[in-house]
């Protein structure tokens, strides 16, 4: 049983993409969970999109080192320092990465919090350029199961469902932000969902 949850499961070769299960355990996922849901100070910035504004379909808060600074969809998010059940998280995956192989670093986490189905995120691949050209994504997630719906960028492959299990692991090793792009639809699936994206920020490489 350990061992099957180390090797996680393969859903991609090249790019890298694989899905590990039981990353935290019980209880501590589904306290955990509960905990981020009532002590972080979640926020519903508006962004600009096709000249309008618009608050995003969902909450989120921007963590991690004070050097992670990190431009989106024309804005500027300065980390809140590490909460920390987030900070063991980030050792968990680590932890996790390594057995499986994968050497990984983080410095930041977008924390993303989904109140039901109607919540979402749309099109997008996590390419800024303070990323670095083919960063590796670790994405944790707790609560409701949701599927991530994945889309090649060019070519004629189809596009596919990833199952996000409560305390899973999703791996998006190098090329899968250049060749793919992910989103968070829509779906009549009832819960609260909260997702921990982590990610190496390239220090010095602020823009404004
Ligand atoms: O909630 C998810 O699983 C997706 C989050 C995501 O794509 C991101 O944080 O960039
Ligand atoms: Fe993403």
């Amino acid at each position: 049983m350990k061992l099957d949850a180390d090797r996680g499961d393969t859903l991609l070769r090249s790019p890298l993409l694989q899905r590990f299960p039981c990353l935290l355990g019980e209880p501590t996922a589904s306290e955990t969970l509960s905990r981020l849901d009532s002590e972080l100070a979640w926020e519903q910035p508006r962004l600009r999109l096709y000249g309008r504004e618009h608050p995003i379909p969902r909450r989120q808060v921007w963590m991690g080192d004070g050097e992670a600074y990190y431009r989106y969809s024309g804005q500027g998010f300065q980390p809140v320092p590490w909460h920390t059940d987030v900070a063991g998280i980030r050792d968990a995956v680590v932890e996790r990465l390594a057995t499986a192989g994968v050497a990984a670093r983080f410095n930041s986490v977008l924390l993303n919090r989904y109140a039901d189905g109607e919540e979402r995120m749309g099109w997008h691949s996590d390419d800024e350029p303070e990323l670095g050209p083919d960063p590796l994504i670790a994405a944790v997630s707790l609560g409701a199961e949701r599927p991530l719906r994945m889309r090649w960028r060019q070519g004629s492959g189809v596009a596919f469902n990833v199952w996000l299990p409560h305390d899973s692991l999703l791996l998006m090793g190098p090329g899968v932000q250049r060749q793919l792009q992910h989103a968070l639809l829509p779906r009549r699936i009832p819960g609260l969902r909260i997702s921990l994206t982590f990610r190496w920020i390239w220090p010095n490489s602020r823009r404004d």
